[in-house]
């Protein structure tokens, strides 16, 4: 049951990846901008052939996967948020059933419900705030009740009450044997939610672990190049940051630094 990638490369994104992930966990990626973290989501969900390498669905390599049993098994949203037809916010869910070929309507609903969607399910999206946009678009992937949720950024558009709303759902969906895994950006919301982190920089893996290593105070300051420290009690740290540090040897490297 576990989604394993091997020596991921992708020419300019991807360096010699490789992660074994297993259902029943919050995994999140993490990085920099352009560290490969949207690279390395798509080729999890089959979407993005790498140069070398494989991605395996319990033993099976995606790429001789029918295209319909992968998208039963792997639901994927995209970071862009892009949404091709002005539909109705119910209409736009019940495409997730798609890979499975049927209305699926107690799914549909439970994904509206989940993204406390119900009371806007007959508005088009073009009338949608982008918040509420976003929590359409993971519910269309939540109808489809995939095995393996992947998401990228599925948080970053939503407030405090929905963040944290969409992520017990997430953690039932984990308790309940379903893999996630989560790009984010805010190292806080890994450190808290996630049960393992990966961490990229400039498309190669730097650490892979339990949050308090993956994301120690070092691995911040040295990835991201901050001053970094974390604050409070396992599940409710904060990260406090401090300016960013010098580009060594730039020609701004002596501007900032104190
Ligand atoms: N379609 C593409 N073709 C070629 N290179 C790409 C393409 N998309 C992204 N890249 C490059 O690949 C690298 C990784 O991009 P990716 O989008 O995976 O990074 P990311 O970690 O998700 O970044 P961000 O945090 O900014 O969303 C970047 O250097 C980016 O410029």
């Amino acid at each position: 049951m576990t989604l394993a990638a091997r020596d991921l490369t992708l020419r300019g994104r991807l360096a010699n990846v490789s992660a074994t992930l297993e259902p029943g966990r919050i995994t999140a990626i993490c990085g920099p901008n352009g560290a490969g973290k949207s690279s390395l989501l798509q080729c999890l969900a089959g979407l993005l052939a790498p140069d070398c390498g494989s991605v395996t669905l319990d033993g099976c390599d995606l790429v001789g996967l029918h295209p319909q049993r992968r998208a039963q098994a792997i639901g994927y949203l995209p970071q862009d948020g892009a949404v091709a037809w002005d539909l109705a916010v119910r209409r736009l869910v019940a495409l997730g059933r798609l890979p499975h070929r049927d209305r699926g309507e107690a799914h549909v609903a439970a994904a509206l419900a989940a993204l406390d969607l119900d009371a806007l399910a007959d508005r088009p999206v073009s009338r949608l705030s982008g918040g509420e946009r976003a929590r359409a678009l993971l519910a269309r992937v939540l109808a489809g009740s995939p095995r393996w949720i992947l998401a990228d950024e599925p948080l970053a558009a939503l407030d405090l009450a929905h963040q944290l709303r969409l992520l017990a759902y997430l953690r039932g969906a984990a308790e309940s044997g379903r893999g996630v895994v989560l790009v984010l950006h805010d190292l806080a919301l890994a450190m808290n939610h996630a049960d393992r982190v990966i961490v990229l920089e400039s498309g190669r893996k730097m650490t892979d672990g339990i949050p308090d290593d993956a994301l120690s105070d070092a691995i911040v300051t040295r990835v991201w190049g901050i001053g970094a420290r974390w604050l409070g009690e396992p599940g409710a740290r904060a990260l406090v940051a401090d300016q960013a540090l010098p580009v060594a040897a730039g020609p701004d490297a002596s501007r900032g630094s104190s």
